[in-house]
């Protein structure tokens, strides 16, 4: 920046990630459980999605919204904070619960939504979308299907809103989010909720947990 740039403050990020009970996770990747059980699947995903996140430079911390004990744990540990759900709510109420959780403990901080089933997540596009998304008060990031949303994003006096669930992509353009115009960042968008998605994300190329517990099993193509 030369010496005459007025001065800008960067938006940084406080992430919410949301995770259900891993016995009752990635229920439609039962293609996959041949390779490596669900439990386990879901808990590399949200591992190499949360370390990824956290080696984002624009990312001050990541808010793990979860009631299961074990992730809870494992993330903690690679600098997550975990917080339990409310009591019977379900995603929506997990992620405003996840980002009030946020701002308790830094009022000013811009929030944004990002799943836990993002394994091939690569910090720099990460990076890209939320720098896009410090022009909006409200902006989201559609999945690699262009259905549903990985990614859904908050200013420091916005509310976060969320409508997350099945085609949440129309939901969250109809709540007055802006669709990010950002390209090139499909390791930001590619969830994985099919075997079909764990093929894309392995050619992509997923991250370390991952990665290890599918050695010697990786499910190619056709196969
Ligand atoms: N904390 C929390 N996270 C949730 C809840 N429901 C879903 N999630 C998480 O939200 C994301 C999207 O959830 P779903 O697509 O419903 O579930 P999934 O485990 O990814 O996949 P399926 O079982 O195949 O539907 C995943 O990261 C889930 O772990 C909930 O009630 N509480
Ligand atoms: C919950 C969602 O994701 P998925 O059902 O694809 O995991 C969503 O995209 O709103």
């Amino acid at each position: 920046m030369g010496p005459m740039q007025p001065h800008v403050t960067p938006v940084t990020w406080t992430l919410v990630v949301p995770l259900k009970p891993l016995s009752r996770a990635k229920s439609r990747l039962a293609g996959a459980a041949a390779y490596a059980p669900l439990p386990e699947l879901a808990l590399a995903f949200a591992q190499d999605t949360v370390r990824a996140a956290l080696e984002c430079r624009v990312v001050r911390g990541v808010v793990v919204v979860t009631d299961d004990a074990l992730a809870a744990g494992e993330l903690r540990a690679l600098g997550a904070r975990p917080v339990p759900d409310l009591p019977g709510d379900g995603l929506n109420a997990a992620l405003a619960h996840g980002a009030a959780a946020a701002r308790a403990v830094e009022p000013g901080t811009a929030v944004a939504a990002l799943n836990a089933d993002l394994p091939a997540l690569r910090p720099a596009e990460l990076e890209r979308v939320l720098n896009t998304a410090s022009g909006f008060s409200r902006a989201f990031l559609p999945d690699a299907a262009e259905i549903g949303t990985t990614v859904l994003t908050a200013l420091p006096r916005a509310t976060l809103s969320p409508a997350f669930g099945g085609p949440s992509r129309a939901r969250h353009r109809a709540s007055g989010a802006v669709e990010l115009p950002v390209a090139e960042v499909s390791s930001v968008r590619q969830d994985v909720d099919t075997t079909e998605d764990l093929r894309a994300a392995l050619a992509l190329g997923v991250g370390g947990f991952t990665s290890a517990l599918l050695a010697g099993s990786l499910p190619g193509p056709g196969r």
